[in-house]
């Protein structure tokens, strides 16, 4: 997928990193056009979004305005001659949104979970040359992720981004969304030209968290925010927690410290070298150490076996998973990092030692 192309060569996009912005769902046709109307008065924004159909839960709550919405959409579009991007979740949607001069199409998550969907949307784009979002699935699954892409890739479209909007979890937490932000920097390793956008809004679920999140996709070079804006967010009909006002965008975007993936300053390129090489020798260092410990843990694998003794000894592992760190601590690491890191030390101890347990003693 070498061909994807970087944003700034889709038609609408001038420059990077990208802003959209747009209310959760269109609800009146004077909620949608005062709406956009602010914040193009407000920012400067790439595309304006709206949700048409709402993927809703349980039924009974607002599931969007339909095609309806289209048309009030279109209108907001050639009045403030800015492009516009909504969700499509099927072939009928994709028709529509393409009929009423949609430019940007996105995907949301409960869509990229179902290869069902993706391949309908997929083939309803067959020919069609317009950009898709991909929003990740639901479930933290890379793979899912990135299936949803190379199925939108494979009907011919090459401007397409990943949106990063957060993952279910069943760990309370401050957000709406775990960020794993992990998921994220795996996929831009897997494809490092796909751009790739993050929905603060959607990972946060209140206006409050809205700012740090976005600053820190800024910092871990994404293309752009999209980030869900309503004229009045106390009384939207959808999300009206993590909705705020074109104002408050303004606010926000002014606020991010853009940074550049990279410098041409020599001397920091100079400096960015020297620390890089004395990181690849405490890489090595570590490498080092635990292929020592492991070959420890070998031979007091031998001695279990030769002794007739359990491989898993919890008294000790409770000692050494208490005190590394603790010790941790005082060298100032952090301590959550040192006990995960201290957790597949010790399964990688169980795994090594029930192959030598489980292997004939050689004579001689
Ligand atoms: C190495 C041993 O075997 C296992 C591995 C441990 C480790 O990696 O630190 C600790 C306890 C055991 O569950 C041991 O018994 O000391």
């Amino acid at each position: 997928m070498q061909d994807i192309q970087p944003l700034k060569n889709w038609s609408m996009i001038k420059d990077t990193p990208i802003a959209i912005a747009g209310p959760c769902s269109a609800e009146t046709e004077e909620q949608l056009l005062a709406t956009c109307r602010q914040i193009k008065e407000n920012i400067d924004v790439s595309l304006l979004r709206a949700g048409i159909w709402k993927p809703r839960t349980r039924p009974g709550s607002f599931e969007g305005i339909g095609e309806e919405g289209l048309k009030w959409f279109k209108a907001v579009k050639e009045e403030l001659n800015m492009p516009i991007t909504t969700e499509v979740a099927n072939a009928q949607h994709v028709e529509l949104a393409l009929k009423y001069g949609v430019d940007v199409l996105w995907i949301g998550a409960r869509s990229t979970v179902n290869p069902f969907t993706i391949q309908e949307i997929a083939d309803a784009l067959k020919g069609v040359d317009v950009p898709v979002i991909v929003k990740n699935p639901i479930n933290p699954d890379l793979a899912l992720w990135m299936g949803a892409i190379e199925r939108i890739y494979n009907s011919g479209i090459r401007n397409i981004a990943a949106l990063h909007r957060g993952f279910s979890s069943h760990q309370k937490s401050k957000y709406r969304n775990e960020p794993m932000w992990s998921l994220a920097i795996a996929l831009k390793s897997e494809l490092p030209n796909l751009p790739i956008l993050c929905d603060p809004s959607h990972i946060a679920g209140n206006r409050d968290l809205i700012l740090p999140i976005s600053q820190k996709a800024i910092d871990l070079d994404f293309d752009g925010l999209m980030i869900e804006t309503h004229y009045d967010p106390t009384n939207a009909w959808s999300d009206a927690a993590q909705q705020v006002t074109p104002e408050r965008l303004a606010e926000i975007l002014n606020t991010i410290k853009i940074k550049q993936s990279s410098s041409d300053n020599p001397e920091f390129v100079h400096n960015l070298e020297d620390l890089r090489k004395q990181i690849d020798t405490i890489d090595t260092e570590i490498l080092e150490a635990l292929h020592h410990r492991m070959k420890v843990v070998d031979k007091i694998g031998e001695y279990k076996r030769d002794n007739n003794v359990t491989v898993f000894q919890a008294d000790r592992w409770i000692d050494v998973f208490q005190n590394r760190p603790n010790q941790a601590q005082k060298l100032e690491l952090n301590k959550t990092f040192v006990e995960q890191m201290f957790k597949l030390i010790h399964d990688e101890s169980i795994r090594i030692q029930t192959k030598v347990v489980n292997t004939e003693k050689s004579e001689g």
